[in-house]
């Protein structure tokens, strides 16, 4: 006698969803798992565009917990912010890991479809600018590439008008520490946040007294904890594209390595580095 297969059904498992929401119409599978559209017959094209469409999905999300975080720390709302920033961090922690599997992709595999890509490049991501942007490393220039997609080129104009996640943080700083009245230096909303000893004095002043001020203290370390692994990410990457083009320039037209390791020194947030060696 044959062993009659194993039905989930006999157990409860709901096995029909002809008049019912299954998995893949919760999450709209369908457009998602057809999204995929190598130009080339190369094998590597696949895990090339599977990799940037799942980097964009978590660059996505870090916006979404990014843009709340801001709302609840202006809000006063301190520990829904830091829950938060927590998993941006860790966002870009999957990111990080992520490159572990494009780094199996040898310069010959890459090179086979490279041409394919045309002038495309992650220069033109606008969320990776929208994180940027909203991390403070602001640059007006960056919006031209967007230009012909107005939807787009607007969102980025729209949080350059308005302070970055670092400004309201410092403001935070400057209310808790000396008052409510107090005004923190004007931020330049288009440009990337320059380090100012004002501003590190009140960060020691946390850094000296974490018991009085053990909210900014969390805010402050959960701020270099991200930057943290926001710095790794571009340290992968820029390993990444040596390892898989060495010193060519790039497809969006810049110097390529170059380029990209003049984007190593960027500071997101350069009193927090340059308070600890005062401590
Ligand atoms: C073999 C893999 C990769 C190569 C060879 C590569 C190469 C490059 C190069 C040369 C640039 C400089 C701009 C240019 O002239 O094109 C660049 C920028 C960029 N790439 Fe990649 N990349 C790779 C993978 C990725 C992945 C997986 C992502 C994830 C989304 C990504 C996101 C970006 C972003 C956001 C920029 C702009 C960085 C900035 O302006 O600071 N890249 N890439
Ligand atoms: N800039 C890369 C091309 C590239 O990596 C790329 C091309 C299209 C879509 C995403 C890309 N990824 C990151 O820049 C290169 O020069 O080879």
């Amino acid at each position: 006698m044959t062993p009659s297969a194993y039905d989930p059904g006999s157990d409860g498992a709901k096995m029909n969803y002809k008049d019912a929401m299954s998995y893949g119409d919760y999450l709209h599978l369908s457009p998602v798992v057809s999204a995929q559209h190598p130009l080339s017959n190369a094998h590597d094209e696949m895990l090339f565009i599977i990799q940037h469409q799942t980097s964009e999905l978590w660059m996505k999300l870090a916006i979404h917990e990014l843009m709340s975080a801001r709302e609840m720390m202006n809000a006063g709302n301190m520990p829904p912010a830091f829950k938060m920033l927590t998993r941006v961090a860790r966002i870009f922690e999957q990111l990080n890991g992520a490159w572990d599997v494009l780094r199996t992709m040898t310069p010959s595999e890459y090179t086979e479809f490279r041409d394919d890509l045309g002038p495309s490049s992650g220069f033109q991501s606008w969320q990776y600018r929208m994180i940027e942007f909203i991390l403070g490393n602001r640059n007006p220039n960056m919006v031209k590439p967007h230009a012909h997609h107005p939807d787009i080129a607007a969102a980025l104009e729209a949080e350059l008008a308005r302070p970055s996640f670092y400004d309201d943080a410092v403001r935070l700083l400057y209310t808790t520490l000396d008052g409510p009245g107090a005004v923190p230096p004007a931020p330049n909303l288009n440009a990337p946040h320059e380090a100012n000893d004002e501003i590190k004095a009140r960060w020691k002043t946390v850094y000296e007294n974490v018991s009085d001020y053990w909210m900014l203290y969390e805010l402050a370390e959960k701020l270099v904890d991200m930057e943290d692994y926001f710095r790794r990410w571009r340290f992968n990457h820029v390993t990444t594209v040596e390892r898989v083009i060495g010193f060519k320039r790039g497809t969006g037209g810049t110097a390529g390595v170059a380029y990209l390791r003049r984007m190593l020194e960027v500071e997101l947030f350069p009193e927090l580095w340059h308070v600890r060696g005062d401590l």
